[in-house]
């Protein structure tokens, strides 16, 4: 039988069918989630604070928030807010089309499952598709179609997230001491990028489910566009779940495995989830920055001395991705590659 796509976004109402629901040890637990979390925001046109060389209390700011969250709001980062806003339409248009099927083979439409031991997969109450993007050649024959301004706003809006892509790896090259350009040498010439739209539908018990689960993005960097107004993004720092709620006009920055492994453990990839909510869906878009295959990734010799021994050892991403696929959900790929003490 022929799948059919995006049926949490085009069903009202939404029951909560056994197959979503959580085993007691998993649920999120949100009543011990604070109600409100200071993440840093980073205002990246702080001209008079940052030179574009070396250190500057720009470069400081975002190496303290590389540090203690791994993830950090940046604001006035340079793409315009109707290029956000149209794209979230577009993207938005998709988890209401009429052409399902077809759509969906462009898409890489998925209900995401997960796993957990002994029991049967739980489903995700989120719906997302996936696609390449490319910041600098023409990647558009890989779009959808419909609606027909799809195409022609993505582009734009790759287009801008490439050049923020430039500037956030530049400056947190610079947060570890190394020349501008240095991330982005090491993350390769060639990059494998692609986006992931998730879309939650409202929950009828979001205390029973979750929209995505705990897990680290595996590539480099995400830049996370959300919804205004909707929350349901969170972090683990110190062991508690904090809510990362949206902050108007801003792009949530979320660092991923690699630059944790680059970094040698100087800067942390950030855990975090996403819960479900009663009454309003939520629709967040990722772009993710990730190495290729072939790409050898280790902790950069420059941090290495004998007061900071390497904790990782190189590998290629495709082997990192091997081992992703052979963990089934518990997504915590990293420890596999660490070096003891
Ligand atoms: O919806 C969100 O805010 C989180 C999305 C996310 O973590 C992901 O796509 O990897
Ligand atoms: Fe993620």
């Amino acid at each position: 039988m022929e799948m059919t796509p995006f049926q949490l976004a085009n069903n009202t109402p939404l029951s909560l069918s056994p197959n979503f629901v959580l085993p007691v040890n998993k649920r999120p637990n949100l009543l011990n989630v604070l109600p409100s979390a200071s993440i840093p925001i980073i205002d990246l046109n702080d001209n008079n604070i940052d030179d574009g060389q070396g250190p500057s209390p720009l470069v400081s700011k975002i190496s303290q928030a590389c540090e203690e969250y791994g993830l950090f709001h940046i604001i006035n980062h340079g793409v315009p807010k109707e290029l956000c806003q149209k794209t979230l339409s577009v993207v938005r248009a998709q988890y209401v089309t009429k052409d399902h099927t077809k759509q969906a083979k462009v898409l890489n439409y998925y209900q995401k499952v997960q796993k957990y031991e002994g029991i049967e997969k739980v489903k995700m109450w989120n719906e997302t598709f996936s696609h390449p993007w490319h910041h600098t050649e023409d990647f558009t024959h890989l779009l959808p179609t419909n609606p027909p301004q799809y195409r022609e706003v993505f582009a734009e809006y790759a287009r801008k997230i490439g050049e923020l892509f430039d500037r956030l790896l530049s400056l947190i090259s610079r947060g570890l001491g190394l020349e501008n350009d240095c991330l982005k040498r090491r993350i390769g010439e060639r990059p494998r990028l692609n986006c992931q739209a998730n879309y939650y539908p409202p929950c009828p018990d979001p205390e029973l489910t979750i929209g995505l689960p705990e897990h680290n993005d595996l590539g480099s960097i995400a830049v996370l566009l959300q919804v205004e107004g909707v929350t349901g993004l969170q972090v683990i720092k110190d062991g508690k779940w904090l809510p990362v709620d949206p902050v108007p006009n801003a792009f949530v920055i979320n660092l991923a495995d690699q630059i944790q492994v680059l970094s040698n453990g100087k800067f942390q990839s950030v855990r975090h989830r996403a819960v479900t909510n009663k009454l309003l869906p939520r629709l967040s878009l990722g772009m993710f920055y990730n190495p290729n295959y072939d790409t050898v990734i280790g902790p950069i010799e420059d941090l290495i001395d004998e007061e900071h021994p390497p904790k990782y050892r190189k590998y290629s991403f495709k082997e990192y991705m091997e081992v992703f696929y052979r963990q089934e959900g518990k997504r915590r790929v990293i420890e596999a590659f660490e070096l003891p003490p």
